[in-house]
């Protein structure tokens, strides 16, 4: 049964609707995705952990959730925010609504607010902690709780979502290579992509030691996409370093762009509002073409995009741009003998949900591999 919900903003602004998925009370960063489709592979992001995710398409839910999307093991959202859930879910793949799965898996939701307004208001004043309830129906009261949160600056996150164990991903048809998947939060779609071109992945815990990365020995490492503030990677940071120093070729995705900008000496920082959506122009500076891409992630690289920047592995460049912003959403490594050593994206190639104009990277990942066998 829905009964009222509130939603409160850090800076006070309230929005009252009605439930949605389960009731209670929940809190975490709110921010925005544009993604007009693809809503059961963004709640099961992993990256999206301790957001409160909120849909600017209106009608979601028309297709249900199905039993082969799933990009983890649950749903990691902390909160959902839409406008108008469709009521009877059409698709020949759909096992249940939207609405049924959000319960069974006590996610706090609200629907039937203006979330355009609330974008429109993130936008302005930069994604912000917030809390959904249907207890706490007192404005006043729920924002106390919302402040007493912490917020996204700091917040190691990628140890709270990471595999326990080591498994392994197979090679599908003929074994080509091997690569260490290191899982700050990483999507069943990467692995996939991977074994698709005759990599066997193994996909290790985030605190993994060297020892254990070289015990494969892997012809490439990857590190995947993740929650939190990429301030807080010093274990991932400190391995790729050492990787780096070792010649290893190297792929990172989203927060594997953040750690290898960081092993490179770069920085990283907080954006306004971030980049959410299956529908983000970038620009290859290499080859002027232009992908539309799938991104989600609140955090940049610091880096020159003119300029290279000399490292203790080669030289570093920015390989890819925004469009919209001019953030930068890729970087390259030449190593110390003129060849590329390491390369990382701020997006999605593995496009679950997504377009697949960047799925070339995964090619390039195996050919810098090929070309250091
Ligand atoms: N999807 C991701 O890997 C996100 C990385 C990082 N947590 C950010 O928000 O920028």
């Amino acid at each position: 049964m829905s009964q009222p919900a509130l939603l409160v903003l850090e800076d006070g602004r309230a929005f009252a609707g009605t439930s949605y998925g389960a009731t209670g009370s929940t809190f975490g960063e709110a921010v925005f995705t544009t993604g007009m489709t693809g809503y059961q592979e963004t709640l099961t992001d992993p990256s999206y952990h301790r957001q409160i995710v909120t849909q600017t398409a209106p009608h979601i839910g028309n297709t249900g959730i199905n039993d082969e999307d799933d990009e983890s093991q649950k749903i990691w959202v902390a909160g959902y925010v839409v406008r108008d859930p469709a009521r009877v879910p059409s698709n020949w793949r759909a096992k249940r609504s939207l609405d049924e799965q959000l319960q069974a898996q006590n996610i706090v939701g609200i629907s039937g607010i203006d979330t355009r307004a609330l974008t429109r208001h993130l936008r302005e004043r930069g994604a912000m902690r917030a809390g959904i309830s249907t207890e706490i129906l007192d404005a006043g009261e729920l924002l106390r709780q919302v402040l007493e949160q912490p917020p996204m600056v700091g917040a190691d996150l990628a140890s709270e979502v990471t595999t326990f164990e080591p498994y392994v991903v197979p090679a599908e048809g003929e074994k080509r290579f091997t690569v260490v998947a290191l899982d700050l939060g990483i999507k069943s779609m990467t692995p996939k992509r991977m074994s698709e071109r005759g990599i066997e992945v193994h996909v290790m815990p985030a605190t993994t030691s060297l020892e254990d990365v070289l015990a494969v020995n892997p012809d490439g490492i990857f590190m995947s996409n993740g929650p939190g503030d990429p301030e807080t990677t010093e274990h991932p940071t400190t391995l790729l370093k050492q990787l780096l120093e070792q010649n290893k070729p190297y792929f990172g995705i989203c927060f594997g762009n953040q750690v290898f900008g960081r092993a490179l000496g770069l920085g990283t920082f907080k954006l306004k509002y971030g980049h959410r959506g299956i529908n983000q122009p970038v620009l290859d500076r290499a080859t002027g073409k232009v992908e539309i891409t799938a991104q989600n992630h609140g955090f940049a690289v610091d880096a020159p995009i003119e300029e290279t920047v000399q490292t203790p592995y080669g030289t570093a460049e920015v390989s890819h741009v925004s469009l919209n912003d001019n953030v930068v959403e890729g970087l390259k490594l030449t190593g110390r003998d003129g060849r590329v050593l390491a390369f990382s994206v701020q997006y999605h190639p593995e496009a679950a949900a997504g377009p697949h104009d960047s799925a070339y990277l995964f090619d390039r990942f195996v050919e810098l591999m090929e070309g250091r066998a």
